[in-house]
């Protein structure tokens, strides 16, 4: 899959039961996908498999919010990467902001999780972002290179197609984010291509989809997806109903 490919993800985060993750589910089985459009919903682990498989013959992604890096073990609470791949799951979100503030979560668990996810074929969507703090003091650029290559550490070489980069200002999330502009975020997908340049060699970097998050809704979405190192947007608040997230399809594809 090609950067020409716009990715519209949505995370429900810690909402919806078993019971309306399923209805939700039914509801995104009936969306008629546009071309060039990938789209991808991660529900809780309650519903995980029951998610994957209402979608396992559509074209809609479905992915974990989180997942170990050990296969098994005492780990109390924790889900693997092998359970995480039973149920179906195509993606495994990893590192984002909310798992980094409250649960603890590192650039250095977050590769170890990348190099597992790589591992069992789970593709990671890498969480990355600057904090009010960081963006304050204009260090942006150099938090989000050190959290890629800390995250992109030991990929084999064949393995960088299979990433996924969402670029996610912890300013700009939830309730009281606000969204970034659309030239500093073409700014930091810029820089962010330049790591992966870097590290990956210029015709393979060119193929990582790096995504936008923070506060997307219907009127900026397209704005943010029309930048041109921009890959698609990953969405909270905005995409949690069904026909929110259908609206924001329909906004990028047109
Ligand atoms: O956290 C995210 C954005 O949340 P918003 O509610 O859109 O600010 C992103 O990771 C999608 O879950």
């Amino acid at each position: 899959m090609g950067r020409r490919t716009a990715w519209v993800g949505t995370s429900w985060k810690m909402n919806k039961g078993p019971a309306e993750a399923v209805v939700a589910a039914r509801a995104l089985a009936e969306l008629s996908i546009p071309p060039h459009v990938q789209p991808f919903v991660v529900p809780p682990f309650t519903s995980l498999k029951d998610v994957c498989s209402i979608l396992r013959d559509k074209n809609i992604l479905v992915g974990a919010q989180n997942m170990h890096w050990e296969n098994e073990g005492a780990w109390t609470g924790e889900v693997s990467p092998p359970m995480v791949k039973e149920c179906g799951a195509a993606l495994v979100e990893l590192g984002h902001s909310e798992r980094r503030t409250y649960f603890g979560e590192t650039d250095q668990t977050v590769n170890l999780k990348v190099l597992a996810a790589l591992k069992y074929g789970l593709k990671p969507l890498i969480c990355i972002g600057d904090t009010q703090e960081e963006y304050a003091f204009n260090v942006t650029n150099e938090v989000l290179a050190r959290q890629v290559k800390i995250a992109l550490h030991g990929v084999k070489a064949h393995e960088f197609e299979n990433i996924l980069l969402a670029y996610e200002p912890v300013w700009a999330i939830g309730e009281k984010g606000r969204p970034a502009e659309a030239d500093f975020v073409q700014n930091c997908h810029e820089q962010v291509r330049q790591t992966l340049i870097e590290l990956a060699g210029e015709e393979t970097a060119e193929r990582i989809p790096v995504l936008y998050g923070g506060s997307v809704n219907l009127e900026n979405a397209p704005h943010y997806a029309a930048l041109p190192d921009v890959d698609g947007v990953f969405v909270g608040r905005a995409a949690w109903p069904v026909a929110g997230f259908k609206a924001i399809i329909e906004s990028i594809a047109t």
